[in-house]
């Protein structure tokens, strides 16, 4: 049985990593009753550990009434955290064997006609959905690190999937404060890694090429175009570089740039050598700073960047932006300061 979007109060999370922690907490925040369930046996214990540095941002950002960390359950089997499941987010490691099997797994725990996402970065639901009796109810909803603060949600089904599930799927993201992206088709990487990949690759050849260091490059993004990108994509902030032209100018302006060799896309190998290079690079960038406090300082920024372009309770909406442009399709949070579960923008 299906429930409607907004009538969704229990919601199951298949693994509990950073991404399904992240969820359990997104979850919990806007107060529904979660499921969780994650193989390790240190799973709880790391999930509470999540759920704990969270949850001080998650009250920065406004929980919806009634929200609680006491209102997580951790199954002990995967049986028991899918018997009465109404939503299942499935966040198991990166690996399409192991998709394909606990996919096909959950299919057959989860009552019928439950929608199952897969949290999968780049994986087509295609490939993934080859083993499951009922293929139609599963999907990709891909999220963003971390997903108890990053608004977007890419929605996507496979071949076999029921458009039906993709358009629930999409409105009960919504309902649970995200910001969706449906997609009509599968795409590799989806929207935002296939972009993300571009530049990561490029970073990798230039650290690997002894080019520019890790910090340099993170700096580039910080102090340049990240500026411009949290509240304004690639493709508009490059209309304004040609001037009252727009990107027309802009276009024909440097367009011949497109054919030099500023990019190699090709992913570089991978090797022990570069590995090394990027951790170390890493742990000279943080400076000391462990990951606890690096995770505390990205969600601070996040809220701080959210809150300043508008976007969240109290916050000062931009003076000249169009009402939609900065604030997320789904809308986080209520601008009156409450934010309740099944609000959606
Ligand atoms: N880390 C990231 O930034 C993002 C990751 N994702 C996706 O989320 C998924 C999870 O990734 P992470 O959370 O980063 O990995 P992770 O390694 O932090 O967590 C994976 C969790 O799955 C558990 N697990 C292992 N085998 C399992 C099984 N058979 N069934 C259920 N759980 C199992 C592990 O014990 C672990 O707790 C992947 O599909 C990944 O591509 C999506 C967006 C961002
Ligand atoms: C690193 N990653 C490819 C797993 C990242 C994502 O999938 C999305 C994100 O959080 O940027």
């Amino acid at each position: 049985m299906r429930t409607a979007p907004h009538g969704i109060r229990r919601v199951t999370c298949i693994g509990a990593g950073v991404i399904g922690g992240g969820w359990v907490a997104h979850f919990l925040a806007r107060g529904y009753d979660v499921t969780a369930w994650d193989p390790a046996p240190d799973a709880p214990e790391k999930l509470r550990r999540l759920v704990d540095a969270a949850w001080p941002a998650l009250i920065q950002l406004g929980l919806a009434e009634g929200a609680s960390k006491d209102r997580l359950t951790l199954a002990p089997t995967l049986e028991a955290a899918c018997a009465d499941a109404q939503f299942v987010q499935e966040s198991a490691p990166e690996k399409l064997e192991l998709k394909r099997s606990l996919l096909a797994r959950l299919d057959a725990a989860t009552p019928e006609g439950v929608v199952i996402a897969s949290s999968t970065s780049g994986y087509p639901m295609t490939d993934m959905q080859t083993e499951a009796a009922d293929p139609s109810r599963l999907l990709v909803g891909h999220p963003f690190n971390p997903p108890y603060l990053i608004p977007l949600v890419e929605v996507v089904g496979g071949e076999r999937t029921d458009g039906a599930a993709v358009e629930w799927a999409s409105r009960f993201y919504e309902a649970a404060g995200k910001s969706v992206i449906t997609m009509d088709r599968e795409l590799p990487g989806f929207i935002a890694n296939r972009l993300q990949e571009a530049l990561w690759r490029e970073a990798l050849h230039m650290v690997a090429n002894g080019e520019a260091t890790v910090k340099e490059i993170d700096d580039s993004i910080t102090e340049g175009p990240g500026l411009r990108w949290a509240f304004m994509g690639p493709c508009l902030t490059f209309a304004l570089a040609g001037g009252e032209g727009g990107m027309g100018h802009m276009l024909d302006h440097f367009g011949p740039s497109l054919k030099s060799p500023w990019t190699r896309l090709e992913a570089p190998e991978l090797d022990r050598e570069l590995r090394d290079a990027m951790v170390a690079g890493c742990e000279e960038a943080a400076d000391g700073r462990t990951i606890a406090d690096l995770v505390a300082e990205r969600d601070q920024g996040v809220i701080d960047v959210l809150r300043a372009t508008g976007r969240l309770p109290g916050a000062a909406a931009r003076g000249s932006a169009p009402q939609n442009s900065g604030a997320p399709r789904g809308g986080n949070a209520r601008r009156d300061g409450s934010a309740r579960q099944g609000d959606s923008a």
